[in-house]
């Protein structure tokens, strides 16, 4: 057994918690998830921090972000919200580089998953070499030229990673994450555009085929050796990178996820190494779940064997 009182590379003195309650939900068109930090919040979160010894600073200010006007939902080419993604997310990259100065780990509670384009901006103002953590069943590395939806929440890793180019509307947002600062976990619905973009910046990707192939206890042992045991290290987790037999409320399920424990074992992990400098927990979306019929699922999971069969979840 570990223990529980593992000392932080990054940050010593007090164990503090720096909880941001991001309700955003800008970046994807299903209403619910700006729900998600409120009701995870209700169900006694910062209380089960402060059981396990964390001191807990909460964040209030933004429960539930609100659209401004009409201008924040005009689309810019294919891209949508772009103003509305761009100021909560400005917004939230300065309340998050603020905890981490703070020697606080900034935990923010999402929101949809463009909510890391300020998080993942945020703690690398504050740490060099900070490496990232990406669980998702999802790469979310559209550019606005690959997205097919227009949805930011698929797109964040290319703005921070720069591949996005010059987008009007994010001057705010500079590159801040290296190609290979960053490692997968759990992907198993990647577009094509995406598929080319990881192969092209041969980014570090463990897909669930992978999670099979070697356990979840080797995956994580590679991932930390490819972003070194020197590096802080920023988890953003997406919700739906575990199955949604155990997570259906969240607007992008894809079965054939990372079970309860493989999901529970990459934080462990985490905590384990001492190197977690910041967590994301995105797309929880406390108004949906899925109820479909036999028949329903029989013929889905006909079309996705055979498609599995033809290449479709291959990197
Ligand atoms: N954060 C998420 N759940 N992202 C889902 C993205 C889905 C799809 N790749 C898109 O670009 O729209
Ligand atoms: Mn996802
Ligand atoms: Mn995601």
């Amino acid at each position: 057994m570990s223990d529980s009182h593992v000392e932080n590379k990054f940050i010593k003195g007090p164990r503090a918690v720096g909880v941001v309650g991001a309700g955003f939900n800008g970046g994807q068109p299903r209403p619910g998830v700006e729900q998600g930090p409120t009701e995870l919040v209700k169900y006694g979160l910062l209380d089960q921090l402060k059981t396990l010894g964390w001191d807990v600073t909460f964040d209030e200010k933004f429960p539930v972000y609100e659209l401004k006007g009409p201008e924040e939902t005009g689309s810019s080419g294919k891209l949508k919200n772009v103003a509305y993604v761009s100021r909560v997310t400005e917004d939230l990259a300065n309340t998050v580089a603020a905890f981490a100065e703070k020697k606080l780990i900034p935990l923010t509670l999402g929101g949809d998953h463009s909510l890391a384009m300020g998080t993942i901006a945020g703690t690398s103002r504050v740490y060099s070499n900070l490496g990232v953590i990406w669980v998702d069943a999802h790469a979310d590395i559209n550019t606005p030229e690959s997205t097919d939806s227009g949805n930011l929440h698929g797109c964040p890793v290319s703005f921070l990673m720069g591949l996005a180019g010059k987008v009007p509307g994010f001057e705010w947002l500079q590159p801040c994450l290296a190609t290979n600062r960053l490692v997968y976990i759990g992907l198993r619905s990647v577009d094509d555009g995406e598929k080319k973009i990881l192969r092209d910046h041969k980014i570090k990707a463990f897909s669930m085929h992978d999670v099979d192939g070697h356990g979840i206890g080797r995956v994580m042992e590679m991932a930390l050796d490819y972003l070194g045991t020197n590096a802080p290290i920023h988890l953003s987790y997406d919700v739906d990178g575990i199955d949604p037999t155990v997570i259906a409320a969240t607007g992008t399920p894809v079965r054939g996820g990372l079970t309860f424990r493989e999901g529970h074992y990459i934080c462990e992990k985490l905590y384990e190494t001492g190197q977690l400098v910041a967590m994301d927990l995105m797309e929880v979306n406390p108004s949906l779940g899925e109820v479909i019929t036999e028949k329903e699922q029989t013929i889905q999971v006909g079309c996705s064997l055979v498609r599995a069969a033809f290449g479709e979840t291959l990197l």
